[in-house]
């Protein structure tokens, strides 16, 4: 173990930081960092409760609408409040990844690496009544997470299992009547976009079904170019698969999964190298649903310039219809510019929150 970094950190996770070019002091503040909860809409009025029973004091995050701080050490999920759906465990960094999108009532939101759903939640709470989100996701066992989120949270849900080419239903405890009517809905998904409220809707795909996102042909069924620009989703959120290696709480998990588990899932060269791939096809394919005009947030919850900046270039690169915009939002937010300007980085010690880069597109009209 190093000295300096003052952090139970293995020396190969120290390595990947020097090889990565970041600065392992950047961790030190993990223990001072403090939870961010989000108040379920409609739920103001419990904050006085709320802080009764967590015994501490909760701050309000002024730079982030509806989130509050609280002491580290603060156990959110065996509390009453959340139990009962009234708060959200949610960094506060994740918040402004949501934020970043600038979701108006009725907009149509891809939610494109859905699970275990914290992000979908908030943006169906932005959405209220208005608009739709779906959530995809390729881990199973996380979209019943992010279902069981949803239900908790009273979101409603629809969840859709891949079945060889067709979807059906994941759950069959709606109603038989319902349940024809939703696949019958299903037939036509392009029509989703154009209906008003939507509950959100959960989309598995398998993992080796080498599809990223609904196709083309799913969405749009008649599939001219004219169509997509006009119908795409208003909004579009790329949350990417990443090494994680920003969120510190989750590194120090491996202390008790074990250091050679981080070797093998975090640090390994060749898991890099193919996720820098998935990354780029999950931002093309969630921009190639987005409409002209439309709006797309990246995120990772690495602060590597290969899951992150490159990433960004590729992408600009290959599609001249995408042009990085500056996050307005952010005037106040306590993150730095990533090494593109317009693109940001919440460090842990600047920003006092988990780890995060975040990055957002407008999609130019551009063939
Ligand atoms: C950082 S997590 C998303 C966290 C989520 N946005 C939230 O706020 O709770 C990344 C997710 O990407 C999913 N994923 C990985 N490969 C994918 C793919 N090809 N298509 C869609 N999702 C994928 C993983 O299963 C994982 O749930």
């Amino acid at each position: 173990m190093e000295e300096s970094s003052k952090l139970a950190l293995p020396d190969a996770f120290l390595d990947f930081l020097k090889v990565n070019g970041l600065d392992p002091s950047i961790y030190t503040a993990s223990d001072s960092t403090p939870r961010y909860i989000r108040l379920k809409p409609g739920c103001e009025a419990y904050l006085e409760e709320v802080e009764a029973e967590m015994k501490c004091k909760i701050e309000k995050v002024d730079w982030l609408p509806g989130f509050y701080s609280l002491p580290p050490d603060i156990q959110i999920a065996s509390s009453k409040a959340y139990q009962e759906g009234k708060i959200y465990g949610i960094d506060a960094a994740s918040g402004a990844a949501v934020l970043a999108l600038d979701i108006s009532a009725g907009d149509h939101v891809l939610d494109l690496c859905a699970a275990p759903g914290a992000k979908l939640c908030m943006i169906s709470d932005l959405l209220g009544d208005s608009g739709s989100v779906t959530g995809v996701d390729v881990a199973s066992h996380r979209l019943a997470a992010c279902r069981t989120m949803l239900q908790k949270y009273a979101l409603g849900e629809s969840a859709l299992e891949e079945k060889g080419d067709a979807f059906r239903e994941w759950t069959s405890r709606r109603p038989y009547k319902e349940r024809k009517k939703a696949t019958k809905a299903r037939k036509t998904v392009a029509s989703q976009l154009v209906l008003g409220s939507q509950h959100p809707e959960l989309i598995f795909y398998g993992r080796h079904s080498g599809v990223v996102g609904p196709t083309r042909s799913e969405l749009y069924q008649s599939g001219c170019d004219s169509e997509v620009s006009s119908q795409g989703y208003d909004k579009v959120l790329v949350d990417a698969e990443c090494t994680h290696d920003g969120s510190i709480k989750h590194i120090q998990k491996f202390e008790h999964w074990g250091w050679t588990t981080l070797q093998r899932r975090v640090l390994d060269a060749e898991r890099t190298d193919s996720l820098t791939t998935l990354q780029l096809k999950l931002l093309s394919n969630g921009f190639r649903l987005l409409k002209v005009g439309g709006s797309l947030v990246y995120s990772t919850c690495s602060l590597t310039i290969a899951q992150n900046e490159d990433v960004v270039q590729k992408f600009l690169k290959e599609n001249a219809s995408a042009e990085l915009q500056e996050i307005n939002a952010a005037k106040n937010w306590p993150c730095k510019s990533g090494q593109i300007p317009n693109t940001l980085l919440f460090d842990p010690l600047t920003s006092q929150t988990s780890g995060l880069f975040v990055a957002k597109f407008l999609k130019l009209a551009i063939w």
